[in-house]
């Protein structure tokens, strides 16, 4: 236990390609280039109020559209972060957080179960933000939930404004995820679940 968390990765296909390094102890530093300005904006939140270091580069069909590139980029993260934590031994393994942007108020739970699963709960008014289909946000929290292996419940609690919902939401998967992954001090390196493994 308390061995630097961090884990690098390329996931290269005929779409993108991907090259991911997370430090789960970090300081929240970021350096993100997706070639999608809203997206990389996003990534950085989540590093920061994660207190995650994240290093990404991205690059994407995007010419086509940035489905792949969202999508892939949750893969490769979610990867990423499962690999840092291991066996998850003396972990919190549960996180939970509400956090506002303006009007915008967005609850996420986390629960590093092993058991993949998404619940997403987050209507935008809009179509798009900045130059990202709404709706590629929840193809980002799945891919990223499904490759971590994690529990995640993203819920819009209020919000009129799209770039302030999904900051909201980023945000609070952040907080959230820096609670799950963080060290238990009574935890006493056990694995945090009735089954001994998780
Ligand atoms: O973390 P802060 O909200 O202090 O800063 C980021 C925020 O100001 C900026 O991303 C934003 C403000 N309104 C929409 N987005």
């Amino acid at each position: 236990m308390n061995e630097p968390r961090i884990a690098s990765l390329q996931r290269v296909t005929g779409e993108t390609d991907i090259s991911v390094t997370v430090s789960l102890d970090g300081t929240g530093a970021a350096s993100v280039d997706t070639g999608i300005g809203f997206f990389d904006h996003m990534l950085t939140a989540l590093a920061k109020h994660g207190m995650i270091d994240l290093d990404i580069v991205a690059k994407g069909d995007l010419h086509i559209d940035f489905h792949h590139t969202v999508e892939d980029t949750g893969i490769a993260l979610g990867q990423a972060i499962g690999r840092a934590l291991g066996d998850k031994r003396g972990v919190r393994r549960f996180g939970s957080a509400l956090v506002p942007l303006d009007e915008a108020l967005a609850e996420v739970v986390v629960d590093l179960s092993g058991r993949p699963f998404l619940a997403w709960s987050v209507e935008f008014p809009a179509s798009t933000v900045g130059e990202m289909d709404t709706e590629l946000f929840e193809e980002f929290f799945r891919a990223f939930a499904m490759a971590a292996m994690m529990t995640l419940h993203v819920t819009k609690k209020t919000g009129r404004n799209c770039h302030h919902i999904a900051e909201s939401a980023f945000k609070a998967t952040a907080r959230a995820l820096r609670m799950a992954v963080e060290y238990d001090p009574r935890a006493a390196g056990a694995i945090p679940s009735t089954k001994g493994i998780l």
